[in-house]
């Protein structure tokens, strides 16, 4: 059973995979609700008014995925989500028509004083001559930001008969020319634009990307809308720039501050606003909120989820090709973090065989996930394993060979400290499971499950009989026993499989042995 907080206001009919699943339990309830224990929630659902901090995330040690019904991830604090472990998981395309459509609409409500005219018929008035308009036909539009809503807000402009300037860094000539737009630079937008909108996400680069220093270069009588993000036109320079008559107007459906209370662009008369309902369609909300239950679903069910912000995207077929691997690779990792008696600075994988032809970087990041595993508190897995190995001062190392030791596929891994290198090698035999097939050394051939117990002894006549023995006066049943040596009389190796852990003093007896070299219990 797993516990899901949706902590916003997100359509019940899209919840329904959630509600469907009788695995889950689901609590709709603001984050800050005294009757929410938030230790026991594996799973948040937002949009965006709950601010998901590292603070909140910290209350919830059982959290394993974040997911947003909606595109922008701004109120989540993904860097420290993707510290702790937790996945990110968002709705990229479900509102993308909606918030487009509501740009649109914004825009023609700007160009033709919709919202002031209304108010004034309401209040009675009939003032024709004040609300006289412009026509968007013909005019220069001008997207900062080319992605799935600046493309549609695009493909609305031309059937209007506008001109589309874009600027987006990441706009392939390909695609400026497929959807019949001008990619330029933001100067050429700024000075060129009888109207600008702005589709980027809010970032560092972004925030503020229009500023005095912009406004100073626009035409006098731009027309301004922000319908993504508050802060990407910053509030401040653009009131001054309102205030002085340089801007013609403006539309916002989104402020720095959500409300914004008492704010200096309010007091306008061609400042048009909407409070944040870009997305605020039974369409879009019914899109964004299935996306996500789906994919919590899926996630809970053991399966790749498609939109991670901190996770690549791995497609389910994929998923299941590697499953056996991943096993392994976790658990060559947990056997080279017992077996390991000082600071590792240095794994090298190696992959080699039939599974080089798999997404080895996955499996990686599993093999790290086991090594970290009872090391340190936090939970490391796929989205955090390579910065937590970052930041110990681990170097990982990804390496393809072609020597596969007659094995078909083969995963080797190399732990190296200051004074020495151990090495795991493990593959995965169809119809038969994992193996660990060698052991720092020695060549060996055992499952790597439950209680194991590896021992470094002499090869000499007898040692076999004397564990045996201890074992047997302390009623303890072998249930596998593996051996491996080099050459015969040298150092060999066993390793043996119990039901239950040996205790401490049956591990010392062991190690008293003349012959054992040394011992070590392996818990997989
Ligand atoms: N008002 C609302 O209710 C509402 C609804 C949906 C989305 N949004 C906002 O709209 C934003 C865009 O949504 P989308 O689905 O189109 O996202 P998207 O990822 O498809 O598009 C964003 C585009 O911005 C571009 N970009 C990034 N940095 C840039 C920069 N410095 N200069 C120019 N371009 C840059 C990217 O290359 C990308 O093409 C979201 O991040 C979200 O904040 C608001
Ligand atoms: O980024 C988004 O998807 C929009 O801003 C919608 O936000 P909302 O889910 O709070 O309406």
């Amino acid at each position: 059973m797993y516990q899901i907080l949706v902590a916003d206001a997100i359509s019940e009919e899209g919840l329904y995979p959630l509600l469907n699943d009788t695995n889950a339990e689901i609590i709709q309830k603001k984050t800050d609700d005294p009757e929410v224990d938030l230790s026991t929630i594996k799973a948040l659902l937002v949009r965006s008014a709950t601010k998901v901090t590292d603070e909140l995330m910290a209350e919830m040690p059982n959290l394993k995925i974040i997911a947003r019904a909606g595109v922008g991830v701004d109120n989540i604090d993904v860097p420290a989500a993707t510290k702790r472990g937790i996945i990110v998981i968002n709705a990229p395309d479900g509102n993308t028509i909606s918030t487009a459509e509501h740009t649109f609409a914004m825009m023609a409500s700007l160009m033709r004083n919709i919202p002031q005219a209304h108010s004034s018929v309401k209040n009675l008035e009939w003032k024709r001559n004040q609300y006289v308009g412009t026509e968007l036909f013909g005019k220069n539009l001008g997207i900062v930001g080319m992605g799935r809503i600046g493309s549609e807000i695009a493909k609305r402009a031309k059937v209007f008969g506008m001109s589309v300037l874009v600027f987006d860094p990441f706009l392939t000539k390909e695609r400026a020319a497929k959807l019949g737009v001008e990619s330029t630079t933001l100067d050429e937008i700024l000075q060129r634009s009888d109207i600008i909108t702005v589709h980027t996400p809010l970032t560092p680069e972004t925030k503020g990307i229009i500023n005095e220093e912009a406004l100073k270069k626009t035409k006098k009588g731009v027309r301004l809308l922000n319908c993504a993000r508050g802060g990407i036109i910053d509030e401040q320079d653009l009131a001054k720039y309102v205030a002085n008559g340089h801007v013609g107007g403006v539309a916002l459906d989104v402020f720095e501050t959500e409300p914004p209370g008492e704010h200096p662009l309010l007091k306008y008369d061609n400042v048009i606003v909407t409070p944040h309902l870009g997305a605020s369609t039974k369409e879009a909300q019914l899109n964004v909120a299935t996306q996500v239950a789906q994919e919590v679903r899926t996630y809970f069910e053991g399966n790749p989820v498609s939109n991670s912000i901190n996770l690549p995207a791995i497609s389910k077929d994929i998923y299941e090709k590697i499953q056996p691997f991943y096993q392994i690779s976790k658990q060559i990792g947990n056997i080279l973090t017992q077996c390991v008696k000082e600071g590792v600075h240095e794994l090298s994988i190696t992959y080699s065989g039939s599974v080089t032809e798999l997404e080895t970087a996955y499996l990686t990041k599993a093999m790290l996930s086991g090594f970290f595993k009872g090391r340190i508190d936090v939970n490391v897995n796929e989205v955090n394993a390579l910065l937590t190995a970052k930041e110990r001062g681990i170097t990982v190392g990804e390496k393809i060979s072609t020597e596969a030791f007659g094995y078909d596929n083969c995963i080797s891994v190399t732990a190296k400290g200051e004074e020495n290198a151990f090495t795991v090698r493990g593959t995965f035999i169809d119809h038969y499971g994992p193996r660990i097939v060698y052991l720092n050394g020695f060549n060996i051939d055992f499952l790597p499950e439950g209680n194991l117990l590896y021992i470094q002894h002499m090869d000499r006549p007898g040692v076999i009989g004397h564990v045996g023995q201890v074992l047997g006066d302390h009623h303890i049943n072998i249930a596998t026993m593996q051996v491996g040596r080099k050459q015969a009389g040298g150092e060999a190796i066993m390793v043996l499989a119990f039901d239950k852990p040996l205790s401490e003093n049956e591990l010392s007896l062991l190690n008293n042995l003349d012959e054992i070299v040394s011992i070590n219990p392996i818990i997989l």
